[in-house]
C-alpha cells in the first residue's frame, strides 16, 4: 500500500508518496518540478516508486497540465482523483460564494493548517498565508469557518508587472531594505511589504471579527523569502497541502 499527494501550483507541481493515505504515514519520496518539466516525470523521478494504490492531488494550473500529468500516471493502475472545493470538509466549514470556485490548493491548505493546530492544542482563529505563484491569505474562525481571504501577485508578478507596465524599472533583484535607497532594492521591499501588510490587516480583521488572537500559518514555496520581514508572529510550515491531502485522503480511502 501507498498513497501519492501531488499538488499543482500555476508554477511547480509538488509530489510526495506516503507509505498509507493517512495523517503521519512515513514520507516515502519526494519531489518537485517546474511544469515546463513534468514530461519527464514517467521516466525520471516516478519511474523509482513503487506503484501507488491511491493518490489524491490538488491542481490550479488548468485542464491542459492535468491532461500532461495524466499521461505521466499513465506508468501505474492509478485512479487520479482531484479536489474539488465543497462546501463542507474534514472539519472546515467553506463561506465563499460559491464554494466550487475556491482555489482547490486554498482549500486544501485550510483543512491542513486547521488540523495541524487542533493536533497541537485548543481550537483558535487562523490565518493561513501560502506564498506561491500567486500568494493567498486565509481567515478562519475557531469553528472552522472560511471567513474569506486575499489574493495578491506574488514576488514574481508583481515584478514582471512593474517591468512590463513601466518604462526605468527593469533592474536585478534587490535585497528588502526598511528604507530601500536605489530602484533593486525599492523593487523587491515593495513587493516584500505588500504580501507582509495584507497579513498584517488580515491579522487585524479575525482579532476584531473573533475578539481572539489568530494562529497565523505560512506556507508555500516562497515562503521562506517571507519570514525574515513579517510583522506578526506566524509558523512557516513546508507542506500544509500535503497535511490537508493526508486528511482527505483518510476519510476517502479509510480501509
Ligand atoms: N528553488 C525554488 N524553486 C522554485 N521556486 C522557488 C524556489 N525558490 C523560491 N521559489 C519561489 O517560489 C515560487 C513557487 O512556489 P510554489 O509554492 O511552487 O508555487 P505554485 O504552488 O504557485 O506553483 C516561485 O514563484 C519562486 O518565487
Ligand atoms: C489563487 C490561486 C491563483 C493561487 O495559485 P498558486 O499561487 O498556488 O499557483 C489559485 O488558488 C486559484 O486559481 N484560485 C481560484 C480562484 C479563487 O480561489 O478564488
Ligand atoms: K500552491
Amino acid at each position: 500500500m501507498s498513497f501519492l499527494a501531488i499538488d499543482i501550483g500555476n508554477t511547480r507541481l509538488k509530489w510526495s508518496q506516503y507509505s498509507e493515505p493517512r495523517p503521519g504515514a512515513k514520507l516515502l519520496a519526494h519531489g518537485a518540478e517546474f511544469l515546463e518539466n513534468i514530461d519527464k516525470l514517467a521516466d525520471g523521478p516516478w519511474s523509482a516508486l513503487s506503484t501507488p494504490t491511491h493518490m489524491l492531488g490538488c491542481i490550479v494550473a488548468g485542464d491542459a497540465v492535468k491532461r500532461r500529468v495524466h499521461e505521466q500516471m499513465e506508468i501505474w493502475d492509478v485512479a487520479p482523483q482531484w479536489v474539488v472545493s465543497s462546501a463542507a470538509e474534514a472539519g472546515l466549514v467553506n463561506g465563499y460564494d460559491h464554494p466550487t470556485r475556491l482555489g482547490a490548493d486554498r482549500w486544501v491548505a485550510m483543512i491542513g493548517a486547521r488540523h495541524r493546530m487542533l493536533a497541537r492544542g485548543p481550537a483558535r482563529p487562523m490565518v493561513v498565508v501560502m506564498v506561491g505563484t500567486a500568494v493567498t491569505v486565509e481567515a478562519i474562525d475557531a469553528e472552522g469557518k472560511f471567513l474569506g481571504g486575499l489574493i495578491l501577485p506574488g514576488h514574481g508578478i508583481m515584478l514582471r508587472a512593474l517591468e512590463s507596465g513601466t518604462a526605468g524599472l527593469h533592474v536585478p533583484t534587490g535585497e528588502v531594505r526598511e528604507f530601500p535607497t536605489n530602484t533593486s532594492d525599492a523593487l523587491t521591499s515593495g513587493g516584500t511589504y505588500a504580501i507582509a501588510g495584507a497579513v498584517e490587516r488580515m491579522v487585524q480583521h479575525v482579532r476584531m471579527h473573533c475578539g481572539a488572537e489568530p494562529v497565523c500559518t505560512m506556507t508555500g514555496g516562497a515562503g521562506w523569502k517571507m519570514a525574515p520581514s513579517m510583522s506578526v508572529a506566524f509558523e512557516l510550515v513546508d507542506n500544509l497541502i500535503f497535511d490537508g491531502l493526508l486528511e482527505m485522503a483518510k476519510l476517502r480511502f479509510a480501509a
